[in-house]
């Protein structure tokens, strides 16, 4: 039996990536996209996309009603992929979630629904197998190494700043480590944003140009000594294999996960 997957956002750099890879996968079957285009035509008749019969729709729950879907793969913006998220629940269609830039209100709200419907879903800030783990060892390191600064790159067409992945790394951090005040006590900022961000000490930098695709260093300093974790992801096809596992995994869960490492075996 294949897993009936609708795709949020298949026009997009990560979507049409998702796109390919669903429709590669013998146990996939692609039966729907969420697209604020090209409402009531098929994938087949639009410039530029693959040569898929699958129906686009532009009313997501008009989608949700009328496709027989078991997962929804979201890749698109924070406000549309919420609402989007929260309709899949309330259809008891499993969310995997890519699109990063949610509230930690809006990750409650999602949590408590898929909770009290039983319906799996996990929203992954980051799908490529690298990044979790240089998130892992960040953490294991900051037990150690507890002065932590978080640069992350991407490319110039990324709307959200920081990155989900840095957020997402620091609130690892603060699970392993004191909170504490970073730099010298007095420092003051002669131009506004030039620590960066501060999450409960943690600075994190956001850099973005054209060239780049996604990027993070997590450094560490310590007496004498720096330690750098990074990773770097240079296409797309790089979180391929995540969102690939978060569909299989989700098909079996009934609670919401948030973050790749809580599923990877
Ligand atoms: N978890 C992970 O591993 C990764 C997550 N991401 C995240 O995935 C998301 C998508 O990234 P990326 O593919 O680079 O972005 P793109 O801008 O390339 O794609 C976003 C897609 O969402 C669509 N969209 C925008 N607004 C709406 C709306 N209101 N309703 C429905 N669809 C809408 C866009 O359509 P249109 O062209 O009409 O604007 C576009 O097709 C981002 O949040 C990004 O941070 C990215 C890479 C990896
Ligand atoms: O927008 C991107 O490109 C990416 N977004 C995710 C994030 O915000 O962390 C994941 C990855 O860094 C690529």
């Amino acid at each position: 039996m294949s897993i009936n997957i609708i795709i949020a956002g298949p026009r997009g750099r990560m979507g049409s990536e998702a796109v390919n890879m669903v429709h590669n996968e013998d146990s996939f079957e692609l039966v729907a996209c969420i697209d604020r285009k090209h409402n009531g035509m098929s994938m087949n008749e639009i410039d530029g996309l693959p040569d898929i019969d699958v129906p686009f729709y532009e009313d997501p729950e008009e989608c949700l009603q009328q496709t027989d879907a078991d997962v929804l793969i979201d890749l698109t913006i924070p406000e549309a992929g919420f609402v989007h998220t929260k309709l899949a629940l309330l259809y008891d269609v499993r969310p995997v979630v890519g699109t990063s830039g949610f509230t930690p209100d809006q990750i409650d709200a999602l949590r408590d629904l898929s909770n009290s419907h039983g319906t799996g879903c996990i929203i992954a800030p980051n799908f490529a197998v690298g990044a979790v783990l240089m998130m892992r060892f960040a953490k294991e390191a900051a037990k150690y190494l507890p002065d932590i600064e978080i640069i992350e790159k991407h490319h110039d067409k990324k709307l959200d700043a920081p990155s989900g992945t840095a957020v997402k790394t620091a609130d690892l951090i603060k699970d392993a480590r004191e909170s504490k005040q970073q730099g010298h006590p007095d420092e003051k900022e002669t131009m506004d944003g030039a620590r960066g961000a501060d999450t409960d000490g943690i600075h994190i930098h956001s850099v973005r140009l054209p060239g780049l695709v996604a990027h993070q260093e997590v450094l560490f300093g310590g007496p004498g000594q720096t330690l750098t974790i990074k990773h770097d992801s240079y296409n797309r096809e790089s979180f391929m294999a995540g969102v690939k596992l978060a569909v299989n995994k989700v098909m079996s869960m009934n609670e919401l996960v948030y973050g790749l490492d809580n599923i990877l075996d």
